[in-house]
């Protein structure tokens, strides 16, 4: 037998970042696993790299590319991979099925925990938050002006979104006691489920014009790349809010800055940009109209365990020749 296809009980897994929750960590050792750490923060390629080499698993806890040079670099018998995350946009799919390396990844977990952000980004840039914050900073305070700082409310609103997998359909769920006017949303196929969230499946050109809130929620694919554009958002209500929890790709930044700057669209809140981490001087962050998160969607510890819980299972999943709970293809 092959020192490749050689059965082993001990195994070795990459932990490719610091901190990832204990109890994911506990588990992997619990079932013989040997765990190495990437203890820079963030890992450098060159210290994954020279750490990865004949490891059994790897368990990838952020967003950096994962791809054939990584691979390259564990070898041969290299029996699984989870990402700690939901979006996989980063990692090289095509290349594991090539190599035909079980690839995970932990979404439905992540939905709750991202649901939560976006009302919070949806009322936040809706209602005027951060221009709110700076003009208190700048003594602006102009409470006696009856239409100061005016903003748009959630309730009689119409909500679509842009993807309604997991996360959309976790805001919708929320959103049911918000008295929203109306549910819409674009997707390739429509949802068997629309009814439980009183949704209604319309063209991507109706989303934009109807919606007074417009959600991204769908994973940033070819298909999806930069769809948020000058044409896009000047189909959409002047006063309408734009809210991205998905990946800062679909959208086209520098013709949101222009929609905001311009007041053709009302306000945005971002949890995700393109680059992240956002320089500190990007334009966006000068606008008084658009909140930026720096990707807190899943930073809880309650989900970020739930994720990495999962991560560890699809790997332990794979190495005992089962599926993975969340195979990624
Ligand atoms: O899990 C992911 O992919 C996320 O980006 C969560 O915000």
């Amino acid at each position: 037998m092959s020192s490749c296809s050689a059965a082993r009980q001990a195994f070795k897994v990459l932990i490719s970042h610091p901190n990832v929750p204990a109890p994911a960590l506990d588990l992997l050792r619990s079932r013989g696993g040997e765990l190495i750490f990437c203890e820079c923060v963030p890992p450098s390629r060159s210290e994954i790299i020279s750490k990865v080499a004949g490891v059994d698993a790897i368990f990838w806890a952020r967003y950096q590319p994962l791809n054939a040079e990584i691979l390259d670099a564990a070898g041969c018998q290299l029996r699984a991979v989870s990402t700690m995350s939901a979006g996989i946009d980063y990692v090289d799919v095509p290349e594991f099925k090539r190599r035909n390396i079980p690839l995970g990844h932990t979404p439905d977990v992540v939905r709750n925990s991202v649901a939560e952000l976006a009302i919070g980004l949806m009322i936040a840039a809706g209602r005027n938050f951060h221009d709110g914050r700076c003009k208190i900073g700048r003594s602006q305070w102009r409470i006696e002006e009856v239409d100061w700082l005016m903003g748009q409310e959630i309730r009689d609103s119409v909500v679509g979104f842009f993807g309604f997998g997991g996360i959309g359909q976790a805001i919708a769920k929320r959103l049911q006691s918000w008295d929203v006017a109306k549910i819409l949303y674009t997707t390739r196929t429509r949802k068997p489920n629309e009814a439980d969230y009183k949704a209604e499946h319309v063209p991507f050109e109706r989303l934009l014009k109807e919606s007074d809130f417009v959600v991204v929620a769908s994973p940033l694919t070819e298909e999806t790349r930069e769809k948020f554009n000058s044409q896009a958002f000047g189909q959409m209500k002047s006063s309408a809010v734009f809210v991205n929890v998905a990946r800062g790709g679909i959208v086209k930044q520098s013709d949101l800055h222009d929609a905001l700057k311009s007041g053709r669209i009302f306000a945005a809140g971002l949890d995700v940009t393109t680059p992240e981490p956002l320089p500190a001087d990007d334009p966006l962050l000068k606008l008084p109209n658009c909140v930026v998160l720096p990707h807190l969607g899943t930073q809880s510890w309650k989900t970020t365990t739930e994720m990495g819980m999962l991560a560890a299972n699809n790997i332990l999943n794979a190495l005992e020749g089962k599926p993975m709970i969340k195979s990624a293809y």
